[in-house]
C-alpha cells in the first residue's frame, strides 16, 4: 500500500466533548492514516479510545497509528509512530511485525531518517516546519531538507508542524507523501469543516 494522502492526528484537548464526531468527519473527507495522539497517564481511556478509534478506522479503511506506545499499538494490532525518545525502532518492528505501519520522527535530520530506514521504518517524518498551535517547542525544519530528503530517501516523506490548507502546497511540491496535521484540520468550528478541509487536503495530494 502506497502512503499517500492526509495524516489526521487527534487533541485531547482540542477534541474535547467531539472526539468521536470530528474523527469521523475527516474520516468521511478522506484519512490515509489516523494517528491516536494522547499525551495522558490515563491506561483505561486511553485504551477505550483507541479501541474506538480502530473501529471507526475499520468502518471507513483507514489505517490507525498509535503515537509512543508500541504495547498498546500491538494489543489492538496496528500501527504505531515514535519519536526519537519513545524507544528502539528495531524491537518494535519485531514486536508488530512485518506488515504493521511504524513511522519515526526525524526533526531536520536526514541521518535519522537513514537510520529509521535500516531498522525498518515505514515512513519517516520531517517537521516542525510552521508555527505550530500544538507543539509550539518542537524544532524547525526547512524545505530545502525536504529536497535532500526525496534524493536520498526511498521511503514515503511525512511532514509535520503547523500545516494548513493556505500552507501546505510548497511541502507536496518540494515531495512530501504525507500531510500529518492537526489543529489545520481539527480547529475547525463544526464537522461540515472538518469533512471540507480533509477533502481539501488530499486534494492538494491529488489522491
Ligand atoms: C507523524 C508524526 N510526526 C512526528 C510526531 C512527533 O513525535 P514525537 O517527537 O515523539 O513527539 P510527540 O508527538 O510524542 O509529542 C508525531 N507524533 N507524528
Ligand atoms: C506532534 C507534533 N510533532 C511535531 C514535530 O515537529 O515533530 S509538530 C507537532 C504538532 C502538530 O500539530 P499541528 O498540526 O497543530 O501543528
Ligand atoms: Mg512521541
Amino acid at each position: 500500500m502506497k502512503l499517500r494522502g492526509l495524516y489526521a492526528i487527534t487533541d485531547s484537548q482540542l477534541l474535547a466533548g467531539r472526539f468521536l464526531s470530528y474523527v469521523e468527519a475527516a474520516l468521511e473527507g478522506g484519512v490515509t492514516l489516523l494517528q491516536y495522539r494522547d499525551k495522558s497517564s490515563d491506561e483505561a481511556r486511553r485504551l477505550r479510545e483507541a479501541e474506538a478509534l480502530r473501529n471507526l478506522c475499520d468502518r471507513y479503511k483507514t489505517q490507525l497509528i498509535i503515537n509512543d506506545d508500541a504495547e498498546l499499538a500491538a494489543r489492538l494490532n496496528v500501527g504505531v509512530h515514535l519519536g526519537q525518545t519513545d524507544g528502539p525502532l528495531s524491537p518494535t518492528r519485531a514486536l508488530l511485525g512485518s506488515k504493521a505501519i511504524i513511522g519515526s520522527t526525524c526533526h531536520a535530520q536526514i541521518e535519522l531518517a537513514e537510520q529509521a530506514t535500516k531498522e525498518g521504518a515505514s515512513y519517516v517524518a520531517f517537521g516542525r516546519f510552521f508555527n505550530s498551535n500544538t507543539k509550539p517547542g518542537a524544532p524547525t525544519c526547512s524545505l530545502d531538507l525536504l529536497d535532500q530528503a526525496r534524493k536520498q530517501l526511498h521511503l514515503p516523506i511525512c511532514a509535520i508542524g503547523g500545516i494548513t490548507l493556505d500552507n501546505a502546497a510548497p511541502l507536496v511540491a518540494h515531495g512530501v507523501d504525507l500531510l500529518a496535521v492537526v489543529h489545520g484540520l481539527f480547529g475547525a468550528e463544526s464537522t461540515a469543516e472538518v469533512t471540507r478541509r480533509a477533502r481539501a487536503f488530499n486534494e492538494l495530494l491529488k489522491i
